[in-house]
């Protein structure tokens, strides 16, 4: 059991699937993602849907005593979609707005098995990384080799000079579920105890 003193706090953004026919296993990995961000005392921002994985992770982690915030915009907040039970549900008009929201409540980002949502999602947040809009830590949860084709994609790329190694290295894959707790909190430390470069000092000053 990881010492609470020395965890830092995070908010932790879960991207991962909405989708009720898939494979009962990723349903399943998506709740133990919620007992385990909420036993390291996490709280989680994710989509507010109550289905599925999305469904998975909020149930445990406020099983676990964790805070959940879903952001969910209008047009896919239902009676029977939008999670009720959320410590707080932020309804959005749009989904560019909720993107905004998930992000700047999020100091990481966790993404599991999904489709084209969570592809979407994973996409944006890994370009804006690669761009340095933002250096908050980013990681992919893999037990299975199931973002094997993309990470060949993106290897692909690379080597044609589409992709800077750099960008694609921002991400971080994990295997298992405290590996990528794990994986997190190392880098959200060293995002939080970074030294600003000297563009960065200039800029900063008045
Ligand atoms: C079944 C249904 C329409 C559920 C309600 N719909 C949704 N509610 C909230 N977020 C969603 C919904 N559909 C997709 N998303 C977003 O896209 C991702 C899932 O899309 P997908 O299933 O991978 O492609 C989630 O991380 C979530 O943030």
């Amino acid at each position: 059991m990881p010492d609470p003193r020395s965890q830092p706090k995070l908010t932790i953004c879960v991207y991962c699937s909405s989708k009720e026919e898939i494979d009962e296993a990723y349903k399943d990995l998506a709740g133990q993602v919620g007992t385990e961000l909420a036993r390291r005392g996490h709280a989680l921002v994710w989509g507010g849907g109550r289905v599925s994985c999305m469904g998975a992770v909020a149930r445990a982690a406020r099983q676990g005593g964790a805070r959940t915030v879903g952001v969910i915009p209008k047009a896919l907040s239902t009676e029977e979609l939008s999670d009720y039970e959320a410590d707080e549900l932020l309804v959005t008009e749009t989904m560019r707005e909720r993107k905004g929201e998930m992000d700047r409540r999020a100091d990481a980002f966790l993404t599991l098995p999904g489709g084209l949502g969570t592809l979407e999602e994973l996409l944006e947040i890994w370009v804006s990384r690669s761009l340095g809009m933002h250096d908050k830590p980013l990681v992919v949860l893999d037990p299975d080799g199931f973002y094997e084709p993309l990470r060949q994609q993106v290897d692909a790329l690379v080597e044609r000079g589409f992709v800077s190694p750099g960008a694609r290295d921002a991400i971080a894959w994990a295997k298992d579920v405290r590996e990528a707790f794990d994986v997190l909190e190392r880098e959200y430390a060293r995002h939080v105890h970074r030294v600003p470069s000297p563009e960065e000092v200039l800029e900063a000053e008045p």
